[in-house]
């Protein structure tokens, strides 16, 4: 049995405007509405727990979704708190050994193959498996405005979601986090300060996160393509 965990309690501060980028429209739909029917149109994916914002009032009240359960639950102050939350929230049903999924709202635009393809891998490891893809440009660090260094890229990737980890695993990891209070910005930090060395699946470049209004742009191209 496999969940998908959405941390959909963000503000959207870098994108802007009084509407949270989870709840605005690409190609018709709201951000979260694609991330979530890409996710349970999956056959072996049994249904989704949403961490949202404490006053979100712009939840439609999905309670199924692609004849599957839609679960809510009130999401934390950082990305990792509403995760764990939502780890925490799942039905009992869903044991410590079974595979989750953790997607966020703002990446509309997974497709089938990926979500395949990372199922595969996180099912052969305990570590479990993220998606993600090879730095393709050089790296700058910027100081001021200028160039101050070129940075290495041999061997980067760049991080995507979702990433797949057992529910039980995956909730020890974040809340050992949370217990040091390091911030991690992914799952997979978590599982790493635990040793763990989560398998890097390369996924499809245009799973991109909408994080400014350029990103809302290419997701409306992207979605009104698919
Ligand atoms: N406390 C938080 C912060 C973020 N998220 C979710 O995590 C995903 C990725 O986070 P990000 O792109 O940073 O979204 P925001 O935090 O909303 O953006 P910003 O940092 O610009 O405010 C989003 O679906 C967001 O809703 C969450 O569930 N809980
Ligand atoms: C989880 C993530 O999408 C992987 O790249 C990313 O870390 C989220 O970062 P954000 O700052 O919370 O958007």
């Amino acid at each position: 049995m496999i969940w998908a965990v959405i941390p959909a309690a963000g503000r959207g501060q870098r994108f802007g405007g009084p509407t949270p980028k989870q709840y605005l429209h690409a190609a018709g739909k709201p951000l979260i509405e694609h991330a979530l029917n890409a996710l349970l149109a999956h056959p072996r994916v049994a249904g989704a727990m949403v961490a949202l914002s404490p006053g979100d009032a712009l939840w439609p009240g999905w309670s199924r979704l692609q004849d599957k359960p839609v679960l809510r639950c009130v999401g934390g102050g950082e990305r990792a708190d509403s995760v764990l939350a939502a780890l925490r929230a799942l039905p009992d049903e869903v044991g410590d050994e079974a595979l989750v999924l953790v997607h966020d709202a703002a990446r509309p635009n997974l497709r089938r193959g990926d979500i395949d393809l990372l199922i595969a891998a996180a099912e052969t490891c305990a570590d479990g498996a993220i998606l993600g893809a090879p730095l393709r440009d050089t790296l700058k660090r910027a100081a001021d405005g200028r160039i101050a260094a070129t940075e290495p890229r041999d061997g980067l990737w760049r991080a995507f979601t979702p990433q797949a980890f057992r529910r039980g695993a995956l909730t020890t990891a974040l809340d050992a986090a949370a217990q040091a209070g390091v911030i991690v910005t992914d799952e997979a930090s978590a599982m790493e300060r635990m040793g763990a060395k989560p398998h890097l699946v390369e996924g499809r470049e245009d799973n991109l996160k909408v994080t400014t209004p350029a990103d809302l742009a290419l997701a409306e191209y992207l979605l009104g393509k698919a």
